[in-house]
């Protein structure tokens, strides 16, 4: 019997942000990297001596400029998908309150989006599970 190579387990971490009119808000890729143009939710990788929330926090504030207390952030629901050279292990949390006007710092564009239109943006694969269930909770 053979078994597949395993592949490395990467921890990203992703929050939902949620405006008062209940819109989502939805980042683009940067070119020139992988998945550009795609639209993700802001976040990113969990650095060594980090928490996922320390992560997270920081990932928002040089993603977005925004300032959200740990307090702020709940779970919401996670990513697990095998991509072709690791695989993507994503805790995704929700927040309606942080602290700034979301800007994008290190995005194409930003858009806030109702729950009923997000397939009309392109998503990587991980997180087309993500959106019936974020769509059943807003
Ligand atoms: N932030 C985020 N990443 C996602 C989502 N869906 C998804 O497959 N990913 C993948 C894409 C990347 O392989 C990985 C995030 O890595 P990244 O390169 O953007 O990480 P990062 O923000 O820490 O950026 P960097 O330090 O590499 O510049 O997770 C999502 O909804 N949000
Ligand atoms: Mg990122």
């Amino acid at each position: 019997m053979t078994t597949a190579p395993a592949k490395p387990i990467k921890l990203v971490v992703a929050c939902a942000l949620i405006d008062a009119d209940n819109r989502v808000l939805l980042a683009q890729r940067p070119e020139g990297r992988k998945m550009a143009g795609l639209w993700e939710f802001p976040g990113g990788k969990v650095e060594q001596g980090e928490t996922p929330e320390s992560a997270l926090i920081r990932e928002l504030e040089e993603e977005l400029g925004i300032t959200l207390p740990a307090r702020c952030l709940a779970p919401l629901t996670f990513a697990s998908h095998a991509y072709e050279d690791f695989h993507l292990l994503m805790p995704l949390y929700i927040s309606r309150t942080w602290e700034g006007d979301p800007e994008p710092l290190e995005f194409q564009a930003l858009k806030w989006v109702r729950a009923a239109r997000l397939r009309d943006y392109e998503m990587p694969p991980a997180d087309l599970p993500l959106i019936p269930i974020l769509q059943d909770w807003l």
